[in-house]
C-alpha cells in the first residue's frame, strides 16, 4: 500500500520541519513510523492542485473536494476520487489537507456547515496547509480536536513550480516569524527561513518578472497582501514593531488600488513605478 509519511524534523518543538512524502512503497526507508491509508485534499487552486496530483502520481489513494467543482476534472482525470463536500472528503478519509486562501475560507471549509470537522473522527487528521493567522489555527484546531481527531498546522512556504516539483516546505511553527514574543527559537526561524523560498532565491524567481514587466501568476498579488495584513495584525497583538511589513503592505494596497490583485506579487513593482509617476 502506498505510505503517507508526516515527521517533524529539524529545530525541534514550534520550530520543527514538517517531512511529508507519499511513496508507492509501504515501508519507511528511515525506518520512522507512518501511516497508509486514504488521503483526502480539499482546495485546488494554484497550490492544491499541483501538491494533489503529485500524491496521486506517487500512489496515493486520493480524495478531492473543490468550491468550484470545475477544478478537480484534472485531479479526476489522473484518479483521484470526488467527495461533494468537505464533511464527506474527511469522513471516507484517514488524512484530509486543506490548501485554502485565507483565514475566512480556512474556517469555513474546517467549521462550517459540511465542514471538515462533521466528518472527523478519532484516529483521522486534518493538516491545514493554508497561511492562515494563529487565531484562525487554534479556532480550526479546536473544533478538529473536538471530535477526537488530530489537528497539524502546516502552511508552506515555496510556490507554484516548488509544489508542481514536490519541493514545498512545511512550516509547522505555531507563531509563525515574528520572533520570541510569539515564542518562536530565533535559530530555528533563521535555519527554516534560509532553506526556503523566502531567502535569497526569491529574488532570482521574481526578478526576472520584474525586469520584463510580466507576472504570470505563480502566487496571486492579493494573497500576498493578506498575508502582510495577518503579520501585522499579529505583530499588533503583542506590540511588536515591523515597520518594513507595514511599509510593504502600503505598497501591495496600492497595487491592488491599480488592478493587479490577480497577477504574480512581482507586480508590486507596477505601484513603485506609480510612485515615481506621482513624483514627475
Ligand atoms: N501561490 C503561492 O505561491 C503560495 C501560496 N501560499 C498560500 O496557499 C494558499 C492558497 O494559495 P493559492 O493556491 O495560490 O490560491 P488560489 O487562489 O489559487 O486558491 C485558493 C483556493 O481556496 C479556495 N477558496 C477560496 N475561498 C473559498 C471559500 N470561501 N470556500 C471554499 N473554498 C474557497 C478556492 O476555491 P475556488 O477554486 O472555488 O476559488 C481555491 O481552491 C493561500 O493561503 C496562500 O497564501 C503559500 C505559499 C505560496
Ligand atoms: O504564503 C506564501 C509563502 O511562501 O509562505
Amino acid at each position: 500500500a502506498p505510505a503517507l509519511r508526516l515527521r517533524g524534523c529539524g529545530g525541534g518543538g514550534r520550530g520543527a520541519r514538517l517531512v511529508f512524502s507519499c511513496s508507492a512503497s509501504s515501508s519507511s526507508p528511515s525506518g520512522e513510523g507512518g501511516f497508509s491509508g486514504k488521503v483526502g485534499f480539499l482546495g485546488l487552486g494554484i497550490m492544491g492542485a499541483p501538491m494533489a496530483s503529485n500524491l496521486i502520481k506517487a500512489g496515493c489513494d486520493v480524495t478531492v473536494w473543490n468550491r468550484t467543482r470545475s477544478k478537480c476534472d484534472p485531479l479526476l482525470s489522473l484518479g483521484a476520487n470526488y467527495e461533494p463536500s468537505p464533511a464527506d472528503v474527511a469522513s471516507s478519509c484517514d488524512v484530509t489537507f486543506a490548501m485554502l486562501a485565507d483565514p475566512e475560507s480556512a474556517v469555513e471549509v474546517a467549521c462550517g456547515a459540511n465542514g471538515a470537522a462533521e466528518g472527523m473522527a478519532p484516529g483521522k487528521g486534518y493538516v491545514d496547509v493554508s497561511t492562515v493567522d494563529a487565531a484562525t489555527s487554534k479556532l480550526i484546531g479546536k473544533h478538529i480536536t473536538s471530535t477526537g481527531a488530530s489537528f497539524l498546522e502546516a502552511p508552506v512556504s515555496g510556490s507554484k513550480k516548488p509544489a508542481e516539483d514536490g519541493l514545498l516546505i512545511f512550516l509547522t511553527a505555531e507563531g509563525l516569524l515574528l520572533s520570541e514574543k510569539v515564542g518562536l527559537d530565533p535559530n530555528t526561524l533563521v535555519e527554516v527561513i534560509s532553506q526556503g523560498a523566502i531567502s535569497a532565491p526569491m529574488f532570482s524567481l521574481k526578478g526576472p518578472s520584474m525586469v520584463k514587466a510580466a507576472y504570470p501568476t505563480a502566487f496571486p498579488l492579493k494573497h500576498q497582501q493578506k498575508d502582510l495584513r495577518l503579520a501585522l495584525s499579529l505583530a499588533e497583538s503583542v506590540s511588536q514593531s515591523i515597520p518594513t511589513v507595514a511599509a510593504a503592505n502600503e505598497l501591495y494596497k496600492v497595487a491592488k488600488s491599480l488592478g493587479l490583485a490577480d497577477q504574480d506579487f512581482s507586480a508590486v513593482i507596477e505601484a513603485l513605478k506609480a510612485k515615481e509617476e506621482q513624483n514627475k
